[in-house]
């Protein structure tokens, strides 16, 4: 087995809805191993990348084939460190976007600000779109912390280049670098967040591309497809869910309702895997750290207590969205700001994919079956 899944075999005109089973093209960028339930970046299990590598190393890691040498990540550091502050332009038109608008609607109005106000716009061969990459994934932090402080009605403050991506970007949001355990916990999501094969946002981007489009107008498309719950949005639906039931004596009879009313449990389930999401462990285990002082033992038990149950009731497993919402909630994000949490993790793999994707193009283009009216003749309008 080369990594490779085979099609389900179909005979010409069947239908695969949401393209579920379907290989449409090959990747060298990540494998999702659904009989073995693993991930591999580049062929690195992402386990033993967070345990071993910074999110700066996983990014350069996802774009260039290879974890970078001391003095590639030095080079590439220097260079993320200052790309990091927003235009005038910029950090104008997202103040005047209405304060109670989704943030990741201010994310994707930036993304495509930003292509708006690129020179080098038109320029879309691997360095150019590198150099745009590595833009994106400096300035989005930015963006995230500028939204997070309106939201709130604070300043902004600005990146501070003596400060890694983790370290700057929190202090950005909250005005002081965290404990170490929660900066640990926020990179650790960073990591498993980074790619995930050919999930609906990366395809949005890779159809984009496939036009021979540009490298924002693909991210802003993907920006788009992430904000749905049935994708990245579903970190924010958790927290929703798990204020709604509140109380872990709530979990079984709030359960029991939700399948009566037909509810689909956010964070649970996944296209690919079936027998459990394999970055879930790993960042259960950054949430057991964070709560380990005790207060907020009841949103754990909550959270042990529902995952049980819908093990037990459905046998469905948790998805990464699952642990990753209460990490955010402990760590002092609005619920608002989750999803785009996520995209600042996700333009790595976003963008490694679209440079994939031109280096050896294909419009991306499917067949639908047509079942609608037979064809009839256009009457005269009727008197
Ligand atoms: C990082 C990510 O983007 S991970 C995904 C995040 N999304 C979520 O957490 C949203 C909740 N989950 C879901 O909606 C689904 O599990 C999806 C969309 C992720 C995957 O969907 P699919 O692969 O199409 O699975 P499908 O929807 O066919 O589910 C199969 C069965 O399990 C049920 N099921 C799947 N997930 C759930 C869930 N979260 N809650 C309740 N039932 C569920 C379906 O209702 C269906 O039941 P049925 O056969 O009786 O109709
Ligand atoms: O792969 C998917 O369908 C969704 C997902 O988990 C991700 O994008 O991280």
């Amino acid at each position: 087995m080369t990594g490779l899944i085979p099609s389900p075999p179909h005979h010409p005109g069947q239908i695969f809805r949401g393209l579920a089973g379907v290989v449409v093209d090959t990747t060298t960028i990540s494998m999702v191993n659904q009989e073995t339930n693993s991930l591999t970046y580049r062929g690195y299990p992402v386990q033993e990348l967070c345990e071993s590598c910074s999110f700066e190393e996983v990014a350069w890691l996802l774009w260039h084939g290879e974890l970078p040498t001391a003095n590639q990540l030095a080079e590439f550091k220097l260079v993320e460190r200052n790309r990091r502050t927003l235009g005038r332009n910029v950090t104008s038109a997202l103040s005047r976007l209405p304060e109670d608008c989704h943030p990741m609607d201010v994310l994707r109005t930036a993304i495509s600000y930003l292509g708006a106000d690129d020179p080098t716009e038109g320029l879309d061969d691997r360095d150019h779109n590198l150099a745009k990459s590595i833009d994106m994934f400096a300035k989005l932090p930015t963006i995230v912390a500028f939204e997070q402080r309106r939201r709130r009605g604070l300043e902004p403050i600005l990146p501070d280049a003596n400060l890694g991506y983790a370290e700057n970007f929190l202090q950005m949001c909250f005005g002081e670098i965290p404990p170490a355990e929660q900066v640990r916990a926020f990179e650790v999501s960073m990591i498993l967040y980074a790619e995930h094969s050919f999930n609906a946002s990366t395809f949005t981007a890779r159809v984009v591309t496939s036009t021979l489009s540009d490298i924002y107008s693909a991210v802003t498309a993907a920006i788009g497809a992430l904000k749905g719950p049935l994708h990245g949005g579903a970190n924010e639906a958790v927290m929703h869910l798990l204020a709604e039931i509140g109380d872990v004596a709530n979990v079984e009879p709030w359960l029991k309702q939700a399948f009566v009313d037909k509810r689909k449990i956010m964070g649970f389930g996944h296209r690919v895997y079936k027998n459990g999401d394999s970055r879930v462990p790993t960042m259960t285990a950054e949430l057991r750290k964070l709560t380990s002082d005790g207060k907020s033992a009841d949103l754990l038990a909550t959270y042990d207590a529902l995952a049980a149950a819908m093990l037990r009731v459905k046998d469905i497993h948790p998805n990464l969205d699952y642990p990753t919402g209460p990490v955010y909630h402990l760590m002092g994000f609005d619920i608002p700001i989750f999803t785009p949490l996520f995209v600042m993790s996700r333009i790595t793999g976003w963008t490694a994919h679209i440079m994939e994707q031109l280096e050896s193009n294909s419009l991306i283009r499917p067949l639908s079956s047509y079942v609608g009216v037979e064809q009839r003749k256009v009457p005269t309008l009727a008197g």
